[in-house]
């Protein structure tokens, strides 16, 4: 790292600035080069440290409202925020109150604050903060988000959702059939992913130069097993990129058409097929476009990515639910466009990473209304791993954070098999 963390921590407060102030989503920053001047390591430290802080805002701020008589600028209090977030993880006290110091001291407006920041930092480095923060509670989820939930899951389960929030996310990975993956040294999960805690570096791990594996969430990865193609079968994967779930089904032999708007996450795809060796036919267009009649569908629909919160802490700052109205009516739209793509007898996997009823149970309850030729296969769902507790009363399956607790978690997703009569 260069200059002692000072840029990585300079841009850490840049990002939550912008995710806090102006309502941006951290991989809308960075796409837009928030990081792109630093160096591969200040990049992932910078990254690192706002998520950990977003991760543990509300602790945070409850250690600093006991020093603040008001809350100060936005610019002053995520300065203030990362600086305790890291005493609070052990981080040495001068070196992070030298950098906040420094971060604010060079801002015009808000320079002569830096004593306060200098004066709080002290206060808190010298009040045992590794301590006071494990005594706080799991920070919650914002009302907007937190309220369905509980209606949906109970606030028990909501509680242990948000407890596998600030824990994190460790990093998953799927391997191409028969691929070792002992080198990794990581944990093998029920489901089949390779779980890894402390990965370090991805592009430096064994076998990721050679396209062995590739990075999945193990909750990601269950669609494509329950969809399970035969090799030579014909399957469009709808909303494929960056296509975690389009390698999955290639790699099990079937012939691939993956469709998706976006040009930009389609290149990662092309990427990620380049480096697995791997093929696919891409075609970058709207999904309520697609024309054809395949053997099997994968619709992998946008959602309000409420499970994948581990991850992405920045969801529920940047977010306020007021899109994702919009998003269910997509969502029911290109289910039934999809289910006109299907050859009598296929079968379509519809999913969402989301935790909300509405992108899921209801969505395949709704579906099913619509449509007398659609049937749900329950038994697509035994799948090693799969727990019976995870299926729903319509033959989905449900995904939660809080699900796998002793291994870690996995993201929340709904997953439903539908076989189209022959
Ligand atoms: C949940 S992500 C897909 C993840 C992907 N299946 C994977 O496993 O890596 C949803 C995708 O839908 C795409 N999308 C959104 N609206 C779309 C539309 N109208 N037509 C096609 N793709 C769309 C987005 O660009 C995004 O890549």
């Amino acid at each position: 790292m260069t200059d002692t963390g000072l840029s990585a921590r300079r841009s850490a407060v840049h990002l939550l600035d912008q995710v806090l102030g102006e309502n941006r989503l951290m991989a809308e920053c960075l796409s837009a080069g928030a990081l792109d001047h630093l160096p591969a390591d200040d990049r992932a430290r910078a990254q690192r440290l706002a998520l950990e802080t977003l991760r543990g805002l509300e602790r945070a701020d409850r250690l600093l409202q006991k020093h603040l008589r008001k809350p100060p600028a936005l610019h002053i209090r995520n300065a203030l925020r990362l600086g305790t977030v890291e005493l609070c993880h052990g981080a040495a006290a001068h070196g992070v109150v030298n950098a906040m110091v420094q971060i604010v001291s060079a801002h015009k407006r808000h320079g002569p604050l830096k004593g306060l920041v200098n004066a709080v930092l002290r206060k808190i480095a010298a009040d045992e903060p590794e301590q006071a923060w494990s005594h706080l509670r799991a920070p919650r989820l914002p009302k907007w988000l937190r309220a369905p939930l509980v209606q949906a899951w109970g606030s028990e389960a909501v509680s242990a959702m948000e407890l596998a929030h600030l824990a994190g996310a460790p990093l998953d990975i799927t391997g191409k059939p028969g691929a070792d993956l002992g080198t990794l040294g990581g944990t093998k999960l029920p489901t089949g992913s390779v779980r890894l805690t402390n990965p370090g570096q991805v592009t430096a791990l064994p076998g990721y130069d050679d396209g062995r594996w590739w990075v999945q969430d193990a909750a990601a990865a269950l669609p494509g097993r329950i969809l399970n193609p035969e090799p030579g079968m014909t399957v469009l994967d709808l909303c494929a990129a960056p296509g975690g779930k389009t390698l999955q089904l290639a790699a099990a032999g079937a012939i691939v058409t993956a469709v998706d708007s976006s040009e930009q996450r389609m290149k990662r795809l092309r990427e990620n097929l380049a480096r697995t060796g791997l093929t696919a036919d891409l075609r970058v267009q709207d999904a309520l476009q697609t024309e054809g009649t395949y053997d099997a569908i994968l619709l992998d629909a946008p959602c309000s990515a409420t499970g994948t919160i581990r991850r992405h802490p920045d969801l529920p700052h940047a977010k306020d639910g007021s899109e994702f109205g919009d998003l269910i009516a997509l969502q029911a739209h290109m289910l039934a466009h999809a289910w006109t793509l299907l050859r009598p007898g296929g079968r379509m996997v519809f999913c969402t990473c989301s935790l909300l009823p509405d992108e899921g149970e209801v969505q395949i309850d709704e579906a099913l209304g619509a449509h007398p030729d659609m049937t749900v296969d329950r038994d697509a769902l035994a799948r090693p791993g799969v727990d019976a507790a995870w299926i729903t009363e319509e033959g989905g399956l449900r995904l939660r954070p809080d699900y796998w607790p002793d291994l870690g978690g996995m993201d929340g997703f709904y997953i439903a098999c539908l076989r189209k009569d022959a």
